[in-house]
C-alpha cells in the first residue's frame, strides 16, 4: 500500500459553510475566554498509563496555582480510579470556593448516575454529557437516524435533570456536547442542543454551557470559525448557553482553529495543557492563554514559572513536551544560528537604552523572563552561530564584552572548534577557546608575568621593570613609554624583540568570573602588520593592562611574529 496517485479516489475536499456574509474574519480577541483544563480527562483518556490518583490530584493542585477555575476532573464511570479519585476530591473539602469541577459522561443512565455519585455535596459542578452527531457515527457507530441520535441526546439530558434535582445540596451546571459537531449538519447539531436545552431549561442567568467539539479535525480552521458563527447565529435562546470550543488537533491547526472560533463569538475554550488529548492531542491552552499574552491581553492564567509547569505535565502524562512547542519548549527562545544571534544580541543592548517597557527583541516573540526563563539558553553556539553568538555567551558568563573587532579575531578559534568536535560548545567550552587564543589565565605560554612595578622619570615618562617568565625562566626586564603599556611594549620589543604597535586599547569593570574585576583589551600590529589582539584580566585594572601585552606578545608569537 502506498500514497494514491488520485486521492480524491479516497479521500473528498471538506464542503464550505455557507455563510457569505461572515464576521469573524475582521473581529480581534479583546479579552480571555474562560479555559476549562480536561488534562485529567481528555488528556488522561489519551496517555499509555492513566494517572493514578497521586498524580491527578498534582496535576489539580497544579491547574488551580496556575490559576484555571473550571476543570474536568475525569470519566467517573470510566471506573474505580477514576471515580475514587473524585470522590476523594470532593470529600476532602480541597476544591477551592472559586474552582468548578467537571465530569464526563456518555449518554447513557447508569453512567449519568454514576457521574452524579461521584460529585454529589461538591459546592459546585459540571456535569457533562455528549453523543456523537454526525453523519459516519449515526451510520457506523449508533445505526441510528437523526431523530434516534437526537432522542439520545433528550433522554440524557432529562436524566440530568432529575437526577441534579435530587440532590440540591450542589450547584449543579449542565454541559452538553454534540460530539463530532465539526463534521456533523450544522442545522442537525442546532436541533440537537436546542432539544436538549428545552429539557435542561437555562437562562441567560444559569446558562447551559454548549460545547462544540472538532473530535476529529477534518477541515482549515476557518471553516470550523464559519461553524461556530453559523451555530452562534442561528442557536435558539443563545442568551442561555455559554458557547465553548474543543478542538483537537489532528491537522496540526487545533490553536488556530480555537482562536478564529473565539473570533467567531465562542466564549470559552476546553483543551489541555502543552496540548495533551486524543492522537495528536487537544487545543493547547498554555500557546492559546500566551498567545494573547503577547497581544497584550493578560490571560488570567499564571505561567510566571513555567519550567514547574512543565516538569508537573510531563511527570503526570509520562510525555515529553516537545523542544519546540510553543512557548514552553527547550529550545524555543534559543537561537543556535549566527544571524538570529546577530539581532537578538542587538535587540537585547537596545533595550538597555530605552526607556520604556515595550518589547522589540528580534526574534522573540515575549520575554523568556516573563515565563521564568533566564537569557542564558537564549543564545547557544554551534557550526552554525556567529559573532554574535559567542560574545553573548561570554558576557552572560564571564562578564567579558570582546570589542568587535575583537570578536571577528576570536572567531575563527570558536569556529574551528565547533567543527572539531562537532557539537554545540557550552559556556565551559568557549571560555577555554578564549583562554587559548589568547592566553588568558593559564600557565601554558611562552611569556608569563610574575610581577612587576611601575615607577615616573623626571621627564613624565614610565617605567616598567619586572619578573617575566620567558619558557618557564624568569627574567628580570625594564622598559621605558609614555604609559604603562608602551613600557611593558618596549620592554618586550628590548629584551624579546617582539615588535607590537598599539592601536586600540579598552577596558572594562567585571561582574562575573572568579576574582577578577576587570578585562582590557589590546589590538596591536606586529612586525608583518598583521592584526594581533591580546587581553588580560585581573583585579587590578592597570595588571589587566600588563597582561593584556603579554597577551598579544603570546600571540603574536604562536602566529610566527617575532621570533624571540
Ligand atoms: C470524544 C471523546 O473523547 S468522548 C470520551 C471518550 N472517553 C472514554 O471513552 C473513556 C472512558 N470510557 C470508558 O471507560 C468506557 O467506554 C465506558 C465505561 C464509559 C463504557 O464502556 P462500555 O459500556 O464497554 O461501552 P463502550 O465505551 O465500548 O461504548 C460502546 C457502546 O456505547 C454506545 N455509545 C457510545 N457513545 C455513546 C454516547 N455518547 N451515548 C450513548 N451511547 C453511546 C455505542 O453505540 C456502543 O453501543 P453498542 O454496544 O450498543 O454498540
Ligand atoms: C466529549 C467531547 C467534548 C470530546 O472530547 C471530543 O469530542 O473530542
Amino acid at each position: 500500500m502506498t500514497m494514491l496517485r488520485d486521492p480524491s479516489r479516497k479521500y473528498n475536499p471538506f464542503p464550505q459553510v455557507d455563510l457569505a456574509d461572515r464576521q469573524w474574519p475582521s473581529r480581534i480577541i479583546t479579552a480571555p475566554p474562560r479555559w476549562l483544563s480536561t488534562d485529567l480527562r481528555d488528556g488522561n483518556q489519551a496517555i499509555v498509563d492513566p494517572m493514578d490518583s497521586a498524580k491527578k490530584r498534582r496535576f489539580f493542585e497544579l491547574l488551580v496555582e496556575i490559576g484555571v477555575k473550571e476543570i474536568e476532573v475525569g470519566f467517573p464511570s470510566a471506573g474505580a480510579t477514576e471515580f475514587d479519585f473524585i470522590r476523594g476530591l470532593v470529600d476532602s473539602g480541597t476544591i477551592p470556593q472559586d474552582v468548578v469541577v467537571q465530569v464526563l459522561t456518555q449518554s447513557r443512565a447508569d453512567l449519568i448516575r454514576t457521574s452524579f455519585d461521584s460529585l454529589d455535596g461538591v459546592h459546585a459542578a459540571v456535569v457533562h454529557m455528549y453523543n456523537a452527531v454526525s453523519p459516519a457515527w449515526r451510520d457506523i457507530v449508533f445505526r441510528m437516524s437523526q431523530q434516534e441520535v437526537r432522542q439520545i441526546a433528550v433522554d440524557g439530558a432529562k436524566i440530568m435533570r432529575d437526577e441534579a434535582a435530587a440532590r440540591p445540596r450542589t450547584d449543579w451546571r449542565f454541559q452538553y456536547s454534540p460530539e463530532t459537531f465539526s463534521t456533523a449538519e450544522l442545522d442537525f447539531s442546532i436541533e440537537v442542543c436546542e432539544a436538549v436545552m428545552d429539557v435542561l431549561q437555562p437562562t441567560a442567568e444559569r446558562p447551559i454551557i454548549i460545547n462544540l467539539p472538532a473530535t476529529v479535525e477534518a477541515a482549515t480552521p476557518n471553516i470550523y470559525a464559519d461553524q461556530i458563527e453559523y451555530f452562534c447565529r442561528n442557536l435558539p435562546n443563545r442568551d442561555a448557553a455559554i458557547i465553548s470550543l474543543h478542538t483537537h488537533n489532528d491537522r496540526g491547526t487545533g490553536v488556530a482553529a480555537a482562536e478564529l472560533g473565539l473570533m467567531a463569538g465562542a466564549d470559552r475554550v476546553e483543551g489541555c495543557l502543552f496540548g495533551n488529548g486524543e492522537r495528536t492531542g487537544n487545543c493547547c491552552l498554555v500557546t492559546v492563554a500566551l498567545n494573547l499574552y503577547t497581544q497584550g491581553i493578560d490571560p488570567g492564567l499564571d505561567f510566571s514559572d513555567i519550567d514547574r509547569v512543565i516538569e508537573t505535565v510531563e511527570y503526570c502524562n509520562e510525555l515529553p513536551v516537545h523542544q519546540r512547542h510553543p512557548y514552553g519548549g527547550e529550545l524555543v527562545f534559543t537561537a543556535f544560528s549566527g544571524s538570529h544571534q546577530d539581532a537578538i544580541k542587538k535587540g537585547f543592548a537596545a533595550r538597555e537604552t530605552q526607556n520604556d517597557e515595550k518589547w522589540r527583541v528580534p526574534y522573540l516573540p515575549i520575554d523568556p523572563a516573563d515565563l521564568g526563563r533566564n537569557y542564558e539558553a537564549v543564545i547557544r553556539v554551534n557550526s552554525q552561530s556567529g559573532k554574535g553568538g559567542f560574545a553573548w555567551v561570554l558576557e552572560q558568563d564571564q562578564g567579558l564584552k570582546l570589542p568587535k573587532a575583537m570578536q571577528a579575531d576570536f572567531a575563527p578559534h570558536v569556529q574551528r572548534m565547533a567543527d572539531d568536535l562537532g557539537r554545540e560548545l557550552n559556556a565551559a567550552d568557549i571560555w577555554q577557546a578564549f583562554r587559548d587564543a589568547y592566553y588568558v589565565q593559564t600557565t601554558d605560554k611562552h611569556f608569563q608575568l610574575v610581577d612587576y612595578e611601575e615607577s615616573r622619570g623626571a621627564d613624565g615618562t614610565r617605567l616598567f621593570a619586572g619578573t617575566i617568565e620567558v619558557a618557564g625562566q624568569a627574567q628580570r626586564v625594564s622598559g621605558r613609554g609614555n604609559g604603562l603599556i608602551s613600557s611593558v611594549v618596549a620592554t618586550l620589543r628590548d629584551a624579546f624583540g617582539v615588535e607590537l604597535e598599539v592601536q586600540d586599547y579598552s577596558e572594562h569593570a567585571l561582574s562575573k568570573g572568579s576574582d577578577a574585576r576587570a578585562a582590557a583589551y589590546l589590538e596591536c600590529t606586529g612586525a608583518d602588520g598583521r592584526k594581533i589582539w591580546g587581553c588580560g584580566i585581573d583585579e587590578d585594572i592597570a595588571t589587566a593592562s600588563v597582561r593584556a601585552v603579554l597577551s598579544a606578545a603570546n600571540s603574536a608569537l604562536r602566529d610566527g611574529d617575532n621570533p624571540a
